[in-house]
């Protein structure tokens, strides 16, 4: 798809920038190009039985959401702290768009009298892969970051601020607002993968410049006091990085060991609790708009069938509301996690979680409310068991650096690995010849969601049956993604890639027995595959002649029973499946 020029929104006159995207992106990282990439958002049918079942995640309309989300609101509000500072502090919002929780927002209010609250639409987000030149961010995840941004800015708004959007790099952007507003501090979210750290170094670079010129001089040139400070919090983990009881550079290399050590070792924090009024705003005169599609260099993609997600705080925190407190599914949670239709069989908090529309400490807070209010069971303390995994591999990006992108991953492995664009190309748009793989590829496309099951064994598939180069998954998984978060999505690649810094190499999920397991009836392949309903429910996962023809044979067998070499190596199998299983 073409990216369009940036078009210039109406910024603040003291800053005012023209960026296109040739100005912008100079520097082109694209290695490899697929002449039809495109996001697949023709793989949606339009037969009867499939064109009315969009499912709106949350569910409410937007006024029962607002309801919900006032009430949380108000639970996480405290007007007790006083504030004690000076002048103007920028709030820099990145992977945080929240109010509730938001420790930048909260240091930014206390240390000054007035905030500016910013946003950067950075062009960089927009652009391609790293390897093979796919959309970085796809136009769902785009649309639902467009949908933070508008809630963010009412939910600030209603506390007295407003959010300034500018489209930029936020290392132009930033400094010259700190500049024009005077502020003494810019407080940001804290990041740990290179391409956001880079940003980060650049930020600081450049607010270096901004100052007073002092009477000194070094190395010949003239010095600047007083430059604005940039100020990072941790805040993307449930577990606060400062209470880990190790050094994050020496963090077990295996989840068991590390979700051991940090449940005997330290607690989750609460949540922080803002004010109720966070004003005044510093004085802007044109606080920008919210980004459209077009001005993202991107086709809007509307989602027809499947889940919905709908972006921002307020969604978020009505997503709780639902799946906890109103239809009570928190204390089912484990028996269900697994499956792959629907909206309820988990918590679907992951799309918020990754533009930090939800803080993960809040949904602790929640959990450990509904166990007191109403159950503790296996299932209330699985949700914080996978929020672990979340933690995990967000801490195991700070341990292993760049490492987690590369082909051998952390452990450097060396194997061969296929590029080949037609296979992979049939993964891709769900056309394996697998119903199973083809439904979940489809959905991904279609509504930039996939199942946790669902992804293990797309992941498996590719890189065990195809041999494909998990990169190229991980990439796709990049752009299509709505929770994309580089270091679950890359974490995850890599564990079950066997390249992962997990010692254990071969997790290979079979198709049939996930298919006989996780969708015995055909329910969730026909849904997405409806030229499947005509077929005996118990044959939908194996249609033979029916369905397309496969593209690769299975490593381990095709059929879902009575297969000899299956029976076989059922043992190796279910191992390699238990491991994935994780419980
Ligand atoms: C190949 C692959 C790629 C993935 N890429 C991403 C990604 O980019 N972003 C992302 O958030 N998750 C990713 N996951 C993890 C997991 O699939 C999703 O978090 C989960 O499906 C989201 O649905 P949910 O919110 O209903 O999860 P639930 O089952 O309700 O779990 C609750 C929360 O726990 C966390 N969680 C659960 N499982 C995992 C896991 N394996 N790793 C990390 N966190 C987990 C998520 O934050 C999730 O929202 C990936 C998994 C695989 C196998
Ligand atoms: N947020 C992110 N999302 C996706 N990919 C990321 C992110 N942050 C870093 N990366 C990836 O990290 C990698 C960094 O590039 P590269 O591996 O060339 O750097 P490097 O570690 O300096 O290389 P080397 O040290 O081997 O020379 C790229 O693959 C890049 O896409």
């Amino acid at each position: 798809m073409a990216i369009s020029l940036f078009t210039t929104l109406p910024f603040l006159s003291p800053t005012t920038t023209i960026f296109t995207l040739s100005t912008i992106l100079t520097n082109s990282t694209t290695r490899y190009h697929f002449s039809t990439i495109t996001m697949n958002s023709t793989t949606t049918t339009t037969s009867a039985a499939s064109s009315s079942s969009l499912q709106h995640v949350p569910e409410q309309d937007s006024n029962e959401m607002e309801r919900f989300a006032n009430v949380t609101f108000q639970r996480y509000t405290s007007n007790s702290t006083k504030r004690n500072g000076n002048g103007t502090a920028i709030v820099w919002f990145r992977n945080d768009l929240r109010v509730l929780d938001n420790e930048a927002l909260y240091k930014a209010w206390l240390s000054s009298q007035t905030i500016l609250p910013v946003y950067c639409v950075d062009p960089r987000l927009f652009a391609t892969t790293y390897h093979f030149g796919f959309q970085k961010t796809g136009a769902l995840r785009a649309q639902f970051l467009v949908e933070c941004l508008a809630d963010l800015r009412k939910n600030l708004m209603n506390r007295g601020l407003n959010l300034l959007i500018q489209l930029g790099k936020p290392e132009d952007v930033i400094p010259s607002l700190a500049k024009a507003y005077g502020a003494h501090t810019v407080y940001a979210q804290k990041e740990t993968c290179s391409e956001e750290l880079n940003v980060e170094r650049s930020v600081s670079r450049c607010l270096q410049q901004v100052g007073e010129p002092s009477d000194e001089s070094v190395g010949g040139a003239r010095s600047l006091n007083n430059h604005p400070k940039l100020e990072f919090v941790w805040g993307t983990t449930m577990y606060h990085r400062d209470d880990l009881p190790f050094d994050v550079t020496c963090l077990p290399d295996v989840y068991t060991q590390f979700r051991k050590t940090v449940e005997a070792k330290c607690a989750v924090r609460s949540s922080i609790k803002l004010p109720a009024s966070l004003g005044p705003p510093a004085p802007v005169e044109d606080w920008g708009s919210i980004p459209s599609m077009e001005q993202l260099g991107l086709c809007s993609q509307n989602v027809s069938k499947g889940m919905k997600f709908v972006g921002g705080e307020t969604a978020g925190l009505s997503r709780i509301y639902d799946y906890f407190w109103k239809k009570d599914l928190l204390k089912v949670y484990k028996e269900t996690r697994n499956g792959m239709l629907g909206s309820d069989y988990s918590t679907k908090f992951s799309p918020w979680l990754a533009s930090g529309s939800l803080s993960p400490r809040l949904i602790h807070d929640e959990v450990k409310r509904y166990e007191n209010e109403r159950q503790a069971n296996s299932s209330t303390y699985w949700v914080l068991f996978e929020l672990i995994w979340r933690d995990y591999f967000r801490f195991l990006s700070v341990k292993y650096g760049n490492s987690l992108f590369h082909i051998g991953g952390p452990r450097n492995v060396q194997r061969n690995w296929s590029q080949d664009k037609k296979l992979f190309e049939s993964w891709r748009d769900g056309c394996t010849g697998y119903p199973l793989i083809d439904a979940n590829m489809k959905e991904l496309s279609t509504t930039g969601f996939m199942s946790n099951r669902g992804r293990q064994i797309v992941c498996s598939f590719l890189v065990r049956d195809m041999g494909i180069d998990w990169r190229m998954g991980a990439e796709w998984f990049e752009t299509c993604l709505l929770d994309y978060d580089p270091c679950s999505n890359y974490g995850n690649w890599t564990y079950g890639s066997g390249v992962g810094n997990d010692p254990r190499e071969d997790r290979y999920f079979s198709v049939p027995k996930q298919a006989q397991t996780y969708d015995p009836e055909g329910e969730y392949v026909a849904y997405w595959l409806p030229q499947l309903l005509t077929i005996p429910r118990e044959k939908r996962n194996f249609p033979g002649s029916l369905y397309i023809r496969q593209v690769v044979p299975l490593k381990f067998g095709t059929t879902g029973r009575n297969n000899k070499e299956e029976t076989s190596l059922g043992g190796a199998r279910r191992r390699y499946d238990r491991r994935w299983n994780r419980n």
